[in-house]
């Protein structure tokens, strides 16, 4: 498990750094209350795959589709609203776990037995105004 404190001007070689730990890992789970960031970090690793579209919150639906400028696409959940994990079944979350997209994922919480078994879990913590502590690890419950 790493731990390291950052503030948005680390965003950038952050994400070059999780992308790069996370490895094979597509499924990222972000932890961490409102207003930790985790929508600011979704960004700067969405900017950093040069994603064609702007990224907001996803406030409307459960699930945003983004492409990057290479044509991959990329799957922004938040659970957030979610009260039964049953809509996650409906909205086919299991066929975007297995897609081999980019799933970043908010309030995994919520998702209850449909939580993956392997994923690349990044929780994050407000220090200050301005500053976040993150902590990364890759998670498997499989072995
Ligand atoms: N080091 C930092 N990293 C990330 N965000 C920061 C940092 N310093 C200040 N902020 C500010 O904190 C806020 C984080 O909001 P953000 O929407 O990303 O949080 P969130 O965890 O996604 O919350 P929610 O669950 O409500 O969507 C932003 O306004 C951002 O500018």
């Amino acid at each position: 498990m790493i731990e390291k404190e950052y503030l948005l001007g680390d965003l950038p070689s952050l994400s070059e750094e999780l992308l790069s730990v996370a490895g094979k890992e597509r499924i990222w789970i972000f932890q961490g209350q409102m207003g930790a960031g985790k929508t600011t970090m979704i960004k700067a690793i969405c900017d950093h795959l040069q994603v064609v579209d702007p990224v907001s919150s996803p406030t409307f639906g459960i699930v945003n589709h983004y492409e990057t400028a290479q044509g991959q696409t990329l799957y922004h959940f938040d659970f957030y609203r979610m009260e039964d994990p049953m809509e996650a079944l409906d909205i086919g979350v299991e066929e975007y776990f297995h897609s081999g997209n980019y799933c970043l994922i908010e309030w995994a919480e919520n998702l209850g037995g449909f939580i993956p078994e392997q994923f690349f879990l990044i929780k994050l913590e407000v220090l200050s105004e301005d500053k976040r502590k993150i902590t990364y690890q890759h998670i498997d419950y499989a072995h």
